[in-house]
């Protein structure tokens, strides 16, 4: 998997790509993460990549010419921009992103960029929320670490995508390490039984309740799919007793 990053702020990515599991994965070359500065792609003088908007209103709006430059340059890969008009990210568009050979995301700055550019060469505008950043940097950051750990190899086999709380459409259920009791505070019985399988009941009961009491609309989405197996509808049917 390859993702290249288009962004005016180079710099605001080498934390991100120098530390933990992506730093990992790109030492594994499993994945490869190429950040250009879309200033490498003017060629006037001022190196200008934004300019005042036609029709007023204040603000800047990052220019075509530059960025249909660097596109030229991978027009084969998925073109993906981040901005708040975008569709709303979830694990299921990460899934189906994580299957592409190369994606490239452009990071929006200012006010956004010039339409055309969206209309000619966007393949897919993505929000990361309904929430409004000052770039579309950490929105790149975003999606490119939820679709490297679902690259094969990233997550050590220690933490595996598979038991993913929105991988199983459910909410987490609670982790515990030693001590086996801290201030007075126990670690649940089962939990220290050594016995899986009721292990594996609890935790599925666990995510069930969490997410009936926070995230009622997953558990919706998840019956209205007929993703619920056997033992999830027979454990909601206990927790709404
Ligand atoms: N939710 C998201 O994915 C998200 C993404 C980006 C983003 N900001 C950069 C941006 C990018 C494109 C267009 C406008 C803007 N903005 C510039 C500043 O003013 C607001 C609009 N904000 C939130």
């Amino acid at each position: 998997m390859k993702i290249n990053i288009l962004t005016l702020f180079p710099d605001m990515f080498s934390g991100f790509l120098n530390e933990s599991i992506i730093k990992r994965a790109l030492e594994k070359e499993l994945i490869k993460i190429n950040v250009i500065n879309i200033r490498d792609f003017t060629f006037d003088k001022h190196k200008q990549v934004d300019d005042t908007p036609f029709g007023g209103g204040g603000g800047m709006v990052l220019k075509p010419e530059p960025l249909f430059r660097v596109l030229e340059k991978f027009k084969k890969s998925k073109i993906i921009y981040t901005s708040p008009q975008g569709k709303t990210l979830t694990q299921n568009l990460v899934k189906d992103l994580s299957k592409e050979k190369e994606i490239t995301i452009i990071a929006g700055h200012y006010e956004g960029i010039d339409e055309r550019v969206i209309e000619e060469l966007v393949d897919l505008e993505i929000s990361i929320g309904d929430y409004v950043l000052t770039g579309g940097e950490l929105p790149a950051m975003i999606i490119t670490d939820a679709i490297s750990r679902l690259i094969p190899g990233v997550l050590g086999n220690t933490a595996s995508y598979e038991n993913d709380s929105f991988y199983n459409g459910l909410l987490d259920y609670p982790h515990y390490t030693r001590p086996a009791e801290y201030n007075g505070l126990k670690v649940p019985e089962v939990l220290l039984s050594g016995h899986h399988k009721n292990i594996e009941i609890w935790r599925k009961k666990e995510s069930i309740k969490r997410t009936y009491i926070r995230r009622p609309d997953l558990l919706e989405k998840k019956l209205e799919n007929k993703e619920f197996s056997k033992l999830e509808i027979k454990l909601l049917d206990e927790i709404k007793k």
